[in-house]
């Protein structure tokens, strides 16, 4: 592999994102569902937590309007790059990245001025035991962002802020955030877990 094919980068166009794009499930997918895109219903999100972005790209991509919040200067500056070549690319990228808007800074400063209907919260996780699963683009965001140790203020501002609900992409496996109210309920997939809080019912309430 040359350090060119290595390196990290931010890619819509190519790759699993655009096979995902092609092949995927729709809004029966289980991130849609956790974010509430249903027939009809297409909330407002602020996707907090950018990373590689291809979780707002796959929910731009089902028609929901998408604010992304990036704090690392290198990953937002790899996802300014991935966007402007998917918005070259024009077609059916171009239409999808209409809906997505970047914003660089904290989360936790900028939430609560953005009046979200729902909020997506993916943090880096502790690396696992079993490290040789962990896939080599997360190892290299690690490298980049460490471990998101402020996740749980990120979901206390996030559970103050949403209008409609907060969704916590966490491990399958993994205990819940310790210091936050039970969630309302859970979409389990293989590796992946998504706890999705409902505000409609009240957000904010006593941690447990
Ligand atoms: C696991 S990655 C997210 C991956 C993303 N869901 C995707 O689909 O590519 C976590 C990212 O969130 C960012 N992040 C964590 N806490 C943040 C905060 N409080 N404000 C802004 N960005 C944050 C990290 O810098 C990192 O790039």
């Amino acid at each position: 592999m040359t350090p060119a094919e290595g390196a990290l980068r931010v890619d819509f166009v190519t790759g699993a994102v655009a096979h995902r794009l092609r092949f995927g499930g729709g809004r029966g997918q289980d991130l849609a569902k956790a974010m509430g895109l249903r027939a009809g219903k297409t909330p407002k999100i602020v996707d907090a937590t950018a990373g590689l972005g291809r979780d707002s790209f796959l929910l731009a991509s089902l028609g929901a309007e998408v604010t992304m919040i990036e704090r690392s200067d290198v990953m937002h500056g790899l996802l300014q790059d991935g966007m402007a070549r998917a918005r070259q690319e024009g077609g059916v990228f171009g239409e999808i990245l209409s809906r997505m808007t970047l914003l660089h800074g904290d989360a936790k400063v900028l939430l609560p001025d953005l009046d979200a209907e729902a909020i997506l919260i993916d943090p880096m996780h502790p690396p696992r035991k079993n490290s040789a699963l962990v896939k080599r683009e997360l190892r290299q965001v690690r490298e980049i962002v460490g471990t998101d140790e402020d996740c749980e203020a990120l979901m206390q501002v996030a559970l103050r802020h949403a209008r409609q609900r907060v969704v916590l992409k966490w491990p399958a496996k993994a205990a819940p955030m310790p210091g936050i109210k039970p969630c309302s309920h859970q979409i389990l997939g293989k590796s992946t877990r998504y706890d999705v809080f409902m505000c409609s019912i009240g957000c904010e309430g006593p941690a447990v």
